[in-house]
């Protein structure tokens, strides 16, 4: 079967999407992603997305992702910033917004997001409302009805103060007086597998520069070290929120570059906002 898909990437979180909007069903398997995914038999990428039709009432389409290790999470925020500048160059048109800007409403196992494309070619993300129950992370950290804040958690023969929340996807954060200093790949799976995470989890490792400006690294579920995760950047900035050592509104600094992250006071909901960049199309 040939294959038709294009590349994009938001700060260099890098994603196969695939226009899958004639079959309810993503039209390869999740081994097939994976294998789609690997950076030297493969197309290379940090996940695979498919542009499917919308089930869901008032929605334009339906979004899923495959991890480059086959697994499939509730929801991407760089991957879904992506989605949108894919949906503009299939031709797909915008819903108007009244603020002069399209948008558009895509489902996703996370809840439906709402899309902004700003004029200046970023994207503007409504990324719902976090979950911070420890059943709704899912951890195990301390009882499902209670929250998981600044609770020790021993990695790597060293304890580590985290605080959890869910975007849909698991997130476990911790703040570092150095975040360059951490050895990712030596922490970030035992993180990723801890018994302590039914579901696994992504974890941020986070530097305060300012009230108004985190440093992240990230180990992400399903696909080790990004250059940037979109849904760890607003879990981190609840976090920071919530240990009182940012205000609701921040710039994410991450190794691809910034994410403007705001938790708005008035609706509760998390907004994102970054970039979404077109890098090749192709067959396989
Ligand atoms: N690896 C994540 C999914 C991708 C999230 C990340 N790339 C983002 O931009 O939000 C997970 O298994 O929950």
């Amino acid at each position: 079967m040939t294959l038709e898909f294009t590349k994009y990437q938001g700060l260099g979180n890098d994603f196969i999407l695939i226009d899958n909007r004639q079959n309810l069903e993503p039209m390869i398997t999740p081994s097939e992603a994976e294998q789609l995914c690997d950076r030297n038999f493969g197309i290379g990428a940090d996940g695979v997305i498919f542009v499917l039709p919308p089930t869901e009432t008032d929605t334009d389409y339906t979004m899923r992702i495959y991890n480059s290790d086959a697994s499939e999470p509730e929801m991407c925020g760089n991957g879904i910033r992506c989605l949108a500048r894919f949906l503009v160059d299939l031709g797909v048109p915008t819903r108007s917004s009244g603020t002069g800007t399209g948008e558009y409403r895509i489902q996703t196992l996370a809840g439906v997001m709402t899309l902004t494309l700003k004029s200046d070619g970023q994207v503007t993300v409504d990324m719902g409302l976090p979950r911070l129950l420890s059943s709704e992370i899912p951890t195990t950290l301390c009882p499902p009805e209670s929250k998981a804040i600044n609770v020790p958690l021993s990695v790597a023969g060293k304890t580590w103060d985290v605080t959890c929340v869910s975007m849909g996807n698991p997130h476990c954060i911790t703040f570092v007086e150095d975040v360059d200093a951490v050895d990712l790949a030596g922490v970030g799976p035992q993180f990723e597998n801890h018994p302590a995470f039914p579901k696994r989890t992504n974890t941020e490792f986070i530097q305060v520069m300012g009230r108004s400006h985190l440093k992240m690294r990230v180990w992400e579920r399903g696909a080790g070290a990004t250059l940037a995760c979109g849904t760890g950047a607003c879990a981190t900035l609840v976090a920071g929120v919530l240990t009182g050592r940012c205000d609701r509104q921040a710039t994410i600094e991450l190794p691809g570059g910034p994410l403007i992250i705001e938790w708005s006071e008035s609706d509760g909901r998390l907004y994102m906002t970054g970039p979404a960049e077109r890098v090749f199309s192709g067959r396989i």
